[in-house]
């Protein structure tokens, strides 16, 4: 089980900053998508090269043009892009082809996909890398959460690994740990705690004490 961390809500000197106090425990750095918006792809690059040793997952929650924006990405130096689940297969299929090419990884959000059991085998089939289940912030916000979810894609992706994300904390960890997801997303869970180093380094501890 990995642990991922989501920058969501900072710019680039600020991402830095964090990366640098949790970085020995975690595995990928998330540059979130309102980050890209915010910064542009300028942000994968330049975490990616402050943190050479550390996987860059660029959340870019791709929609079309699959195979195009997966090369601009690949170019910046993400290791790991995401595209959405509810979009088309042709999407899908070019983004993997795009990233086996660069020997990159595809994570397929499926944030707000309705018949998730069936939507979840057709993407497996595609030979994307990751199948994350996702509850946004404005369905959290609503009191949702991704753990249901995440038993259902466990029970029926067989090819891919598995990821979830969507207000993760400590008090939720266990939970999340003991469905054994592939890779654990945290955002708010520790960029929102004054010492983001501690926390880190406890939610790693218990994700290493259940793997
Ligand atoms: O992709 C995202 C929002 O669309 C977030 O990065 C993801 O939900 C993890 O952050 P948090 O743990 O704060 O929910």
């Amino acid at each position: 089980m990995k642990l991922q961390l989501a920058l969501d809500l900072v710019n680039i000197p600020e991402a830095k900053e964090v990366v640098k106090e949790v970085q020995d425990y975690i595995d990928i750095v998330e540059i979130g998508t309102p980050v890209v918006i915010n910064e542009g792809l300028r942000a994968v690059k330049e975490i990616k090269e402050a943190f050479p040793s550390l996987q860059v997952l660029a959340d870019l929650k791709i929609m079309d043009a699959g195979a195009y924006e997966v090369m601009k990405a690949s170019e910046a130096g993400a290791d790991i892009i995401t595209v959405l689940g509810a979009t088309d297969d042709s999407t899908i299929k070019g983004a993997v082809e795009e990233a086996k090419k660069n020997g990159k990884q595809i994570l397929v959000d499926m944030i707000n996909v309705k018949d998730l059991e069936q939507r979840a085998k057709e993407v497996d089939a595609l030979g994307v890398d990751y199948i994350c289940v996702h509850t946004g912030y404005d369905l959290q916000a609503a009191g949702e959460s991704p753990f249901e979810q995440l038993n259902t894609i466990k029970r029926v992706v067989k090819n891919a690994k598995t990821a979830v994300a969507g207000g993760i904390k400590l008090a939720t960890l266990p939970q999340v740990i003991e469905a054994k997801p592939d890779l654990i997303i945290v955002g708010g869970g520790i960029t929102g705690q004054d010492d983001k180093r501690a926390m880190a380094a406890e939610m790693k501890q218990l994700i290493g004490a259940g793997a």
